[in-house]
């Protein structure tokens, strides 16, 4: 299911340009390659980058005008641009008022006074400065997750169109199913909204390192080695983002594997001792020497390298967190105190100034690094806007069943006495199997006429109903409906103009109602339809004795949060006290038999319900008595005999019994067409029909 199951990704040890391959002990580890510096797309070089973004600008262009078309999102996207902007600006302003207290203790050491108005001044503003960050903060992250909300729901309903609009051998696609679940995040923020707060992070960063390097410039310039200090202030940051990266940053994607014969051997003798299913023949076979033996031998062979997997990768991520920009930033940090007190012993009266100047120098190297730039994030800017393609690409993919141009049918009042159906010379294999399911298969059903497939398991009874309802396409031969190619016909009408049951139907997880209503959109409202529906199929008796009736549930996909282990100490809900008259009710299950009624219920919703204004002329039923006990199938083959002359109905079955008897056509299909006629004739005939016949029906009727 596309969304829930994400495909598992397997490493290839071969594409060396996308894993980074280590040995480490007896272990090969394969690691997903990383740029560890964000303006690139992780595995990717700088031209590749650029090239990705440059693809990815009309989908950007297209996201900001569809972002900007979601209510409250003009007014939101503002607020939260201003609180950026003024987030980034006020470091500076903060680091300018430091630079006033600096000056203050200048003039304090030449005048030996303090102004104390100046000094009041500076102190409230600063604390301004961090109770305004303070806010500010508050504020953004109230809007970016307003925000997010709403642009999540608005690409939610994009997805959903996408994936609906999907047929079966495209939805089957595992790359499909890779391409939309990787735009549903995981992380629950969406791609466009990660896009949009990456560009407008990046931008303010850009003012707040630019105002701050300013502040920092025009303060110290004046003071005795403040040009040292304002490099060794300003490049302190990059040397710590850098070490707490390295430190930090993994590939998410790794994977480790031995094939180291001794060491497999040892885990071999060790579980040979450990299991207490092997103890019997340890102690009957004398084997208690012999693996202690071979186990020192093995132990012996592989040396120091036998460590376990996650002693060794410990070791490994220990040994890759060493590097010598952290060695650099070390230095670097105390460089300003060790230039400080130099300079406080060359002139001590300037101990006060030292001190205010490399607290300064501290507090904005602080504030450079980890305001602006986030040691944890590890996707790039780039790769955010990179992701924004994949986001809108989605809408690109194709069906894999193309739609044909010719609406059918011509004429409405045609579909009342059935449609007739060809196959010439059609053979099929399903998307990635070997094997044929059907070959070389001919045969021509009348309109109005009763059709019954049958066959043993596997003999391809259903494939020919999916073809004749273009789930899937031949890969050879046509398929004529009403002597017209299938494939020219458009998808919609010839979908509109039959019914199917599925031998697989499932139920959705929505109310028994809306599982009826579902056969006919047009009617879901009507509930008298609904209801006949479901008494037609049999099914309207056990509805009515169900707790919420026709709006039960029998699969919900309501929310328990209490269950998940974040909600500790939530409690689930329960509504056993309150009336569930009328309202929503689950149930934890309905029998077979039951379940099949409902799904013929749907079936007939299609067909029978809108009466004349049916415009279903063909029902094809796959194995639709499977579950029934053998009254219920008796009543719905009586109900569906009814309508033959009317409807084409072609059945598929394994029961000859009650359906044959009575068919214009019966085809005996194993991988081809083996016979095929009347009840009569192939019982003359002596065939395999006649053999299944002699064999089941029999003791049936
Ligand atoms: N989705 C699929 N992918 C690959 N092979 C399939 C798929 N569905 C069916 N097959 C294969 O196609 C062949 C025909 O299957 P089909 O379902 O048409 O048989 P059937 O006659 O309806 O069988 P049954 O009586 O068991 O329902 C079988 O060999 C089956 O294994």
């Amino acid at each position: 299911m596309i969304g829930k199951e994400t495909p598992v990704i397997k490493i290839d040890p071969r594409d060396t340009s996308r894993y980074k391959h280590t040995r480490i002990g007896v272990w090969d580890l394969y690691e997903e390659r990383l740029t560890e510096y964000w303006p690139y797309i992780p595995g990717s070089s700088i031209r590749e980058t650029c090239g990705q973004i440059m693809e990815s600008m009309p989908h950007i262009v297209q996201m900001l005008r569809d972002v900007l078309s979601i209510r409250r999102s003009w007014l939101l996207l503002s607020a939260f641009f201003v609180v950026e902007v003024l987030s980034s600006l006020i470091p500076a302003i903060s680091l300018w008022y430091f630079g006033q207290l600096l000056r203050l203790v200048e003039t304090a050491m030449e005048t030996h006074t303090v102004n104390t108005t100046i000094l009041i001044y500076v102190a409230v503003a600063h604390l301004t400065c961090k109770v305004t960050t303070r806010l500010l903060h508050y504020a953004r992250s109230n809007v970016a997750v307003l925000m997010n909300i709403s642009i999540k729901q608005f690409y939610a309903e994009r997805v959903l169109h996408e994936a609906a609009r999907l047929d079966l051998p495209t939805y089957e696609d595992l790359d499909i199913q890779r391409q939309f679940a990787s735009v549903l995040s995981s992380s629950g923020r969406s791609i466009a909204w990660n896009a949009i707060d990456a560009s407008i992070n990046f931008a303010t960063t850009v003012i707040s390192v630019v105002f701050q390097l300013s502040v920092l410039f025009t303060v110290l310039r004046e003071q005795q080695d403040g040009f040292l200090l304002m490099i060794i202030g300003s490049s302190q940051p990059i040397f710590e983002w850098y070490s707490t990266r390295k430190a930090i940053f993994r590939p998410s994607v790794w994977g480790a594997n031995t094939t180291n014969k001794d060491y497999i051997r040892m885990k071999g003798l060790k579980g040979l001792c450990d299991y207490l299913s092997h103890r019997k023949e340890l102690v009957a076979g004398n084997l208690g020497q012999y693996i202690t033996k071979q186990y020192h031998d093995s132990a012996q062979s592989i040396g120091d390298d036998a460590g376990s997997f996650l002693e060794l990768h410990s070791l490994h991520v220990m040994k890759k967190r060493w590097s010598f920009v952290s060695i650099l930033y070390e230095i670097m940090r105390e460089l300003p105190q060790i230039i400080l007190i130099l300079r406080v012993i060359q002139k001590p009266m300037t101990v006060p100034l030292a001190l205010a100047s490399l607290f300064l120098i501290e507090h904005t190297s602080r504030s450079l690094i980890f305001d602006n730039f986030s040691p944890y994030d590890h996707h790039s800017l780039a790769a955010h806007l990179a992701d924004v393609r994949v986001l809108y690409e989605i809408k690109n993919v194709e069906n894999k069943v193309i739609d044909g141009r010719e609406p059918f049918p011509e004429n409405k009042q045609s579909l009342r006495s059935g449609i007739s159906v060809e196959f010439r010379n059609v053979s099929f294999r399903y998307p990635g199997a070997e094997k044929y399911a059907l070959r070389d298969v001919s045969f021509k059903i009348g309109a109005g006429q009763l059709c019954v497939i049958v066959g043993t398991n596997g003999s391809g009874k259903s494939t020919i109903l999916k073809l004749v309802s273009r789930i899937y396409d031949p890969i050879e031969g046509t398929i004529l409906i009403d002597n017209r190619d299938i494939k020219t016909l458009k998808l919609a009408d010839l979908r509109d103009a039959m019914s199917i049951l599925f031998q697989d139907y499932t139920h959705f997880p929505l109310s028994i109602h809306e599982n009826i209503a579902l056969g006919n959109p047009k009617l879901a409202d009507d509930f008298d339809k609904v209801r006949e529906a479901a008494r037609l199929a049999s099914a309207e008796e056990f509805i009515d004795d169900l707790p919420g009736r026709f709006n039960t549930y029998i699969t919900s996909s309501e929310e328990d949060h209490a269950k998940e282990p974040i909600f500790c100490g939530g409690r689930p809900i329960d509504y056993s006290t309150h009336s569930t008259e009328g309202s929503h009710v689950t149930i934890s299950g309905l029998s077979g038999g039951q379940m099949q009624r409902l799904a013929v219920s749907r079936t007939f919703m299609r067909s029978f319900v809108s009466g004349s204004d049916s415009s279903v002329g063909m029902m094809l039923f796959d194995e639709p008595s499977a579950s029934l006990d053998p009254r219920a199938e008796h009543d719905l083959f009586d109900t569906l005999r009814r309508w033959r002359g009317e409807k084409t109905l072609i059945f598929s079955t394994h029961r000859f019994g009650n359906l044959t008897r009575h068919a214009d056509l019966i085809l005996y299909i194993d991988e081809s067409i083996q016979e095929e006629g009347t009840h009569d004739e192939l019982l003359k005939k002596g065939g395999s029909y006649a053999t299944n016949w002699n064999l089941q029906a029999r003791d049936y009727i």
